[in-house]
């Protein structure tokens, strides 16, 4: 392991991503797993975080608390629940901590706290981690300046396991903010989240979203502009959570070395510098 690899504390690390982030640390020679943290309260408490993975005994036991590991990690990575993750900001912001944030669904009140750590602590906010949705985004802006202001309806489908408790995902709102943006429109003014009944047709410039909830699915995304006679899809399907906590552990190790600042995966990936 390289001697200034990050120390890194997994918050969450009994859940979904917590499990694979535990992995990907693991596996990186240039990340340090430091500590774990369950919920408050929680019976996994003094579990071996390792064991919880599924990857055998790593001597580190689950605690229940930042404050009680604070002296042990440089960098948090945290996919739980949008009130944690602004709790756990606010302890890093105070402790010098740096922050990998990967939880989605939160309200715009909640954006709009965390959007004021910005000067305070140096984070990483995405909604999707992996290389391949980051590069979806370039994509997509490309295919919406063709596209958007010449007739083609646009229409964002997800597709995610049952267990999944927002919608529409985080990744299919920012894929629909990323083609509004190009198009001069707002997802506020122009998301379309649902339709029923006598809803009448589709405007021109609204963009759709629907979202499907079954069994095992990963994450699949679909960005539709359709027009008559022809539809182009553009569509990124992740098969293992593995592509997310890399992309996450990457993304720990580029904050570990920033200044204060609230950065995206693009800004990680050296994807924000090649211009529209
Ligand atoms: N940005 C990205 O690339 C990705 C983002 N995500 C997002 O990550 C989030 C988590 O997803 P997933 O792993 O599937 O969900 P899970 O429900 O499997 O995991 C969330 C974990 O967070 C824990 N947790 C909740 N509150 C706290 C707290 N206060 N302190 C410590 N731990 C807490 C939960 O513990 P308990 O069960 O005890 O409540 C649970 O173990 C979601 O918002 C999801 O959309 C997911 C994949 C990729
Ligand atoms: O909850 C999930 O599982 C995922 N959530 C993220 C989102 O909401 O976009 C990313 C990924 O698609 C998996």
């Amino acid at each position: 392991m390289s001697s200034n690899a990050p120390r890194i504390a997994i918050v969450g690390v009994a859940g979904r991503m917590g499990r694979n982030l535990v992995a990907a640390v693991e596996q990186d020679a240039q990340a340090q797993l430091a500590a774990g943290i369950v919920t408050p309260g929680s019976s996994l408490k003094g579990a071996d975080i390792g064991e919880l993975a599924g990857l055998g005994r790593l001597g580190i036991p689950a605690a229940d608390s930042l404050a009680s590991v604070a002296d042990e990690f440089d960098v948090l990575i945290d996919f739980t629940m949008p009130r944690a993750t602004l709790d756990n900001l606010a302890f890093c912001a105070e402790h010098g901590k740096r922050v990998v944030i990967g939880t989605t669904g939160l309200s715009d009140d909640e954006l709009a706290e965390l959007d004021g750590y910005r000067d305070r602590v140096p984070f990483v906010f995405a909604p999707n981690m992996s290389v391949g949705v980051n590069l979806t985004l370039r994509l997509l802006e490309t295919a919406a300046r063709a596209l958007g202001d010449e007739g083609y309806d646009i229409e964002v489908i997800e597709a995610h396991h049952r267990h999944k408790v927002d919608a529409p995902s985080g990744t299919a709102l920012r894929m629909g903010e990323v083609v509004a943006g190009v198009l001069g429109r707002s997802l506020k003014e122009h998301g379309v989240f649902e339709r029923v009944g006598q809803c009448g047709p589709r405007s021109a410039s609204e963009i759709g979203f629907a979202t499907l909830r079954a069994g095992d699915i990963v994450g699949e995304h679909t960005v539709l502009f359709a027009t008559e006679g022809e539809r182009i899809e553009i569509t990124h399907k992740a098969s293992s959570r593995m592509t997310f906590a890399k992309g996450a552990v990457r993304a720990a190790r580029w904050v570990s070395e920033r200044p204060a600042g609230r950065y995206d995966m693009q800004d990680v990936l050296g994807l924000t510098e090649q211009g529209g």
